[in-house]
């Protein structure tokens, strides 16, 4: 038997493919999410000048003694500066935000001061530079701000605005089509009879698709004859999606039509059966005008591995983001002993069930059957077995990839 390809080599066959797609300027209410085409460089100093920090009295820190008493000369609001100069003996309003006036070297907040009429007593010495924001403190005019491939969150569009930055060259969004194959489906809500399956992995897969910032089109199902397969797939390529991924049909049974259809179609398969579970009949190719094609498994748990561990990154590749050319694994310790593993690297269905040593303690759930839904969806995270591992004993360490959500 032909050995099967290692889940790394097959990821990295996906992410060599990505070519950048173009960018699109959007405004930043349409940005959250989106990955940045270009750094985006301040259009302006801020705080624009030096301001006060707190309300109270901007003064000259030198006269602002314990005890003394200033004359208020005026006021400097956030958006209202005082036109004026702090002239020594005097001292002038200041609220959070406003702009220091000419001569005034600290501001007393006032908590710290007693006011009666125009007269103002210090009752906590002033201090040089005390409660001013420097002009320039957070950043300046042309200082990079967040760079290329940078995925924005709600916090970078603040950012941006507070840039004067209202309109960011984002990359577009990558186009993806869902073809789903099998006689057997047919969609949530619309009479599945027993011998039927409810066409679901293209709920998950459509989803992860989209937080990783794809647009997502349903393509339809087809039924399992070549004639049909072959010609969803000719429609899919030539519909100016990006990438196209099937469902199911991926395996060797006399229905499973999608790798010979893909091939009809002129697709080269750079990837056509690696070593995972679940997962083993994914396939990755490129029709000859240079649509991406991700083939997942029909099995719902193996579809949805799949798409965790290469379409998500390969969306992400496809906007310019940095990915690491293997899974995000993280540290973990067994709860229980477990079997040596064979040669396909396992992502089994775990539940956390502890914490030791400010790790979790992980544990597989006894079912691993990969068309099970509800197993997948109680589990806490995936347990990642490497190929041929062998046997382990409870307490040892090992690793998990994180579920979505
Ligand atoms: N003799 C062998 N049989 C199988 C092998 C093998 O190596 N030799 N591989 C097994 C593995 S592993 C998997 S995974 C499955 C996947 O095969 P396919 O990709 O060809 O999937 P189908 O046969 O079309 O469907 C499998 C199963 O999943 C259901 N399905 C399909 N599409 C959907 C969908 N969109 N939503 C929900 N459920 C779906 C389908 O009805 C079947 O029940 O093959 C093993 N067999
Ligand atoms: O790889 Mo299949 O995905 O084991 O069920």
């Amino acid at each position: 038997m032909k050995a099967l390809m290692p889940v790394e080599e097959a990821l990295q066959r996906l992410l060599s493919a990505a070519e950048l797609l173009g960018s699109e300027s959007v405004a930043l209410e349409a940005a959250d999410g989106r990955v940045l085409a270009a750094p985006v460089i301040a259009r302006r100093t801020t705080p624009g000048a030096d301001v006060s920090a707190m309300d109270g009295y901007a003064v000259r820190a030198g006269d602002a003694t314990l005890d003394a008493v200033l004359r208020v000369t005026g006021e400097s609001a956030a958006g209202r500066p005082f036109a004026g100069t702090v002239t020594p003996g005097s001292a002038v309003r200041i609220f959070t935000g406003a702009v220091m006036p000419e001569g005034a070297d600290a501001v007393v907040i006032q908590e710290d001061t007693k006011r009666e009429g125009d007269a103002v007593t210090v009752t906590e010495a002033a201090t040089i530079g005390r409660h001013i924001r420097r002009a320039g403190g957070d950043f300046a005019t042309g200082d990079t701000l967040l760079p290329a491939g940078h995925r924005l969150r709600a916090r970078d569009l603040a950012l941006a605005a507070s840039a004067d930055v209202a309109e960011l060259a984002v990359i577009r969004r990558p186009r993806v089509g869902l073809l789903s194959t099998g006689d057997e489906l047919v969609r949530p809500g619309a009479g599945a009879a027993a011998h039927n399956v409810i066409l679901s992995n293209i709920y998950s897969v459509g989803a992860l698709a989209r937080r990783a910032g794809a647009e997502v089109a349903d393509l339809g199902i087809l039924p399992d004859t070549m004639a049909a397969t072959q010609e969803g797939v000719h429609a899919a390529l030539a519909s100016g999606i990006d990438v196209l991924v099937t469902t199911g049909g991926a395996s060797v049974g006399d229905h499973d039509l999608v790798a010979p259809a893909l091939t009809a179609q002129g697709v080269e398969l750079a990837v056509h059966k690696i070593a995972l579970r679940p997962g083993k009949p994914l396939m990755f190719g490129r029709s000859s005008a240079g649509t991406l094609v991700v083939g997942l498994p029909g099995n719902p748990v193996s579809a949805h591995v799949c798409a965790l561990l290469f379409l998500v990154p390969l969306l992400r590749a496809l906007q310019g983001e940095a990915v690491a050319p293997k899974p995000a694994l993280k540290a973990a310790r067994l709860g229980v002993d477990l079997k040596a593993n064979d040669h396909r690297m396992d992502f089994m269905r775990a539940a956390i069930v502890g914490e030791e040593d400010g790790v979790p303690v992980v544990r597989p759930v006894p079912v691993q059957d990969s068309s099970m839904l509800r197993v997948l969806a109680r589990a806490d995270v995936l347990l990642v077995r490497p190929p041929n591992a062998p046997a382990a004993l409870a307490g040892e360490p090992c690793q998990i990839l994180p579920l979505e959500d």
